[in-house]
C-alpha cells in the first residue's frame, strides 16, 4: 500500500491547456477564437492557417494533454492522491467551461488549476486567469454551483520540469555528428511577446528590464546548461532566443529571432546548434513549424547541423512534480510549513498571484489571484 497523501481541501484538478485544432475544418474557428480582440493582422493569420493546413489542421498539443491526463492519473493513483483529474481548454473543445459543468455535478467545491505554462507573463497565465474568470460567470448564469478555484504556482524552475529537458538536450548533442558536437551551442527559444508585455510581467516588483517572464526563462536556460555541462563535461556556450512572433510589426517584441540567431551564429562560425524549446511544456505547432520546419529549413540552407530537444510533454518526472506542487499547496492551504521545491536563485515562486501581476492592456476579471472576484 502506498502513503496516502493529502489534498485536503482539494477536491479536483482542473488540467488547463491552451486547446488547438484536430482537423482542417477547425483551424479557422480556432484562429478566430484565439484572436479575438487582439489586433493579429489579417495577413499574419492566414500564414498561420498555413502552418497547420502543413500538418493536416491537426496540432501535436491534444494528443500531449491526453497523454498528460494519463501520466497524472497513473502518478496519482500509484501515490495514494485521490484527486481526480478533469481536463479543459482556452480555445478549442473540449472547453474550459465543459469540466466546469462536470465538476458543478459531481459536486466539486475547491479545485486545483494546473496551467501547461509554466511562466509568468499576461498570455502565459493572467490570460489564463481571465479565461476561468470568464467560464465560472458562464456557470453562475446557468444556476450552477461554481466551485471555487486555485492556480498551482509557477512550476519553471521544479526540477521535474527542468531535468527532463536536460536529459532533451543532452540526448541531442549526441544525435549531432561528432566533428561539431564539442563546439555545438544551445538556443534556448521561447515565444516571443511584446517587449511592454515582458516588462510588466509577474509581481509589481518584478517589473522592469523584461520583468519576471525573461528573468524566469534565463533562469530555466541556464540551469539546464548547467546539468548539461555536469553531464558532458562540456561547456556548450548558450542563449536565450524567440520565436514565433506575430502582431504588427511596428511594436517591439522580444528578439532575436531564432532565425536571426542561427544565421548570426554560422556567420560567426559555431558549426552546430541545439534548439531547446523551453517556453513550451509540450509539442505544439510552434515546435513543429516554427522549429521543426522553418528554423530547420534556415539552418539547412546555410549548411548548419541543428537539432530541437525535447520538450517535457507527458514525462513521469513532471507528473511526478504536479503531485509534488499539489500536496505543497493543499498543505499551504491547510496553515501547515511547507518547504517548496525549486531549483536555483528565483526560490519557489508565488503562491497566489498578487494584484497587479501580469496586468492586462484592459482589465477584466481574473480568477485564481488576489484580485480575483471568486474568493
Ligand atoms: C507566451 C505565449 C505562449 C506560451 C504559454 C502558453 O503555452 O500558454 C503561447 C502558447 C501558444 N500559442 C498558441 C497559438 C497561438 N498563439 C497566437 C498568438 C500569440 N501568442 C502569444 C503568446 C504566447 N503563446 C502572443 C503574445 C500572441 C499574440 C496575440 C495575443 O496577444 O494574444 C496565435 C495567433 C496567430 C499568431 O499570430 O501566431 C496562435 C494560433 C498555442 C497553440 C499551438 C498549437 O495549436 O499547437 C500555444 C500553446
Ligand atoms: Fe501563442
Amino acid at each position: 500500500m502506498p502513503d496516502v497523501l493529502d489534498a485536503t481541501p482539494y477536491d479536483a484538478l482542473l488540467l488547463l491547456s491552451f486547446g488547438g485544432p484536430e482537423g482542417p475544418d477547425d483551424v479557422v474557428p480556432f484562429l478566430e477564437n484565439v484572436t479575438r480582440g487582439r489586433g493579429i493582422p489579417k495577413e499574419r493569420l492566414k500564414e498561420v492557417g498555413q502552418h497547420y493546413f502543413l500538418f493536416g489542421g491537426v496540432s501535436p498539443i491534444n494528443d500531449q494533454n491526453r497523454a498528460l491526463l494519463d501520466a497524472l492519473r497513473k502518478d496519482f493513483a500509484g501515490h495514494g492522491l485521490d484527486l481526480p483529474v478533469y481536463w479543459g481548454n482556452r480555445n478549442w473543445a473540449p472547453y474550459l467551461t465543459d469540466p466546469l459543468r462536470e465538476m458543478a455535478a459531481d459536486g466539486r467545491r475547491r479545485v486545483l488549476v494546473l496551467a501547461t505554462s509554466a511562466y509568468a507573463s499576461y498570455s502565459g497565465c493572467r490570460q489564463y486567469r481571465e479565461n476561468l474568470a470568464d467560464a465560472l460567470a458562464a456557470l453562475e448564469a446557468e444556476g450552477l454551483a461554481v466551485p471555487r478555484v486555485d492556480k498551482l504556482r509557477h512550476y519553471f524552475n521544479h526540477p521535474g520540469f527542468v531535468e527532463p529537458m536536460a536529459d532533451g538536450v543532452v540526448a541531442s548533442l549526441a544525435e549531432l555528428p561528432e566533428d561539431v558536437r564539442e563546439g555545438a551551442h544551445i538556443a534556448f527559444t521561447t515565444h516571443s511577446i511584446p517587449t511592454a508585455s515582458a516588462d510588466t510581467s509577474g509581481p509589481a516588483e518584478e517589473h522592469g528590464d523584461g520583468g519576471a517572464y525573461v528573468r524566469q526563462h534565463l533562469e530555466v536556460a541556464r540551469l539546464v546548461a548547467d546539468a548539461v555541462r555536469e553531464r558532458t563535461g562540456t561547456e556548450h556556450p548558450w542563449q536565450l532566443v524567440y520565436q514565433s512572433r506575430s502582431g504588427a510589426p511596428h511594436i517591439p517584441w522580444l528578439e532575436p529571432d531564432i532565425c536571426d540567431h542561427l544565421e548570426e551564429r554560422h556567420a560567426a562560425g559555431v558549426p552546430a546548434v541545439v534548439m531547446a524549446p523551453i517556453g513550451f511544456v509540450s509539442d505544439h505547432m510552434e515546435v513543429l513549424y516554427d522549429l521543426d520546419t522553418e528554423a530547420t529549413a534556415r539552418a539547412r540552407e546555410l549548411g548548419l547541423p541543428v537539432r530541437r530537444s525535447a520538450t517535457v510533454g507527458a514525462d513521469a518526472r513532471f507528473a511526478a512534480a504536479v503531485r509534488d506542487l499539489v500536496v505543497e499547496r493543499a498543505a499551504v492551504e491547510r496553515g501547515q510549513d511547507v518547504t517548496p521545491c525549486a531549483l536555483g536563485a528565483l526560490g519557489p515562486s508565488h503562491q497566489v498571484c498578487p494584484v497587479g501581476c501580469c496586468p492586462a492592456r484592459a482589465p477584466r476579471p481574473a480568477a485564481a489571484g488576489a484580485d480575483s472576484p471568486y474568493a
